[in-house]
């Protein structure tokens, strides 16, 4: 859902439109100095330091870096589930910082859709049920009439009583992909959402998400280990060490 009347909570003041080309359009990512620290057992680590980051409606974008590089912290803090300590994050117009617990649960809510390498489906509930709760959650009247229709879009019409433990992975990263674009998500976040998956079962789910992006016009962000699948987006941002060291931009 991306009338902000919709999600009347949600401030829009830190809307920042941006001029390209004579006309004005808003960024659905765009981030300057984000600073994050978390503490662990040695003491505090400086997990993103200084990330400057814009990515234009409709991209898609890959990140990818070596293992422990802050790849999943930039997704988290750019979902709205990690806080950062410093620096300006806009996402879909919302400045994250400025908003509280609540706040952020409703801008997850009605602007982001997210896929996880492990699926985090409710094993308790049915495929049907894994879909239509976050739009129950979003106050949507027509919450299981549209999960039946996504779960049809991603080809599990069959399969919507099932339980997650009774599906395929490959069936699970399906529901998982429904449940992400059920709201028509602005920005469409996937982390690594093939890594358990076989060579053909992760083709046939980057084509969904794909084409599924593509038709709802979301933004995708995606981290990914795979450099054939970083080199089918539109650019691809390398991190090194918490910092972005290519944005992919050609110069
Ligand atoms: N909750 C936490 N507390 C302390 N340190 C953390 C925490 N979460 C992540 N880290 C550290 O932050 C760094 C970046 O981790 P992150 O998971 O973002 O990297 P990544 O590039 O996604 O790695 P991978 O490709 O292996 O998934 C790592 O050094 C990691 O150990």
């Amino acid at each position: 859902m991306r009338d902000s009347a919709s999600a009347p909570s949600l401030s829009s003041s830190a809307d920042q439109p941006v001029s390209t080309a004579g006309e004005t359009t808003r960024l659905p990512i765009n981030v300057r100095g984000l600073k994050l620290s978390l503490k662990g057992p040695a003491g505090t680590v400086d997990i993103l330091k200084n990330i400057d980051l814009s990515i234009r409606a409709g991209e898609r974008v890959s990140l990818i870096g070596p293992s422990g590089s802050g790849k999943t912290s930039l997704l988290m803090v750019i979902a709205g589930l990690e806080q950062a300590q410093d620096g300006t994050i806009e996402i879909c117009g919302h400045n994250l910082r400025k908003l509280g617990e609540d706040g952020l649960a409703l801008f997850r809510r009605h602007h982001v859709g997210i896929v996880f390498q492990d699926f985090h489906l409710v094993p308790s509930m049915s495929a049907l049920e894994n879909v239509a709760l976050p739009m129950e959650f979003a106050g949507r009247t027509d919450a299981f009439e549209r999960a039946r229709e996504e779960l049809t879009a991603v080809g599990l019409g069959h399969r919507m009583d099932h339980y997650p433990g009774q599906l395929s992975g490959g069936e699970q990263q399906r529901v998982a992909l429904a449940r992400a674009l059920a709201t028509d998500p602005e920005l469409l976040l996937a982390d690594e959402p093939t890594g358990n998956l076989d060579g053909n079962t992760g083709e046939t789910i980057i084509q969904l998400l794909f084409d599924l992006a593509r038709k709802r016009g979301s933004t995708l962000l995606l981290i990914t280990h795979d450099e054939g699948l970083a080199a089918r987006c539109d650019r691809a941002i390398t991190m090194r060490d918490g910092v972005i060291v290519s944005t992919g931009e050609s110069a």
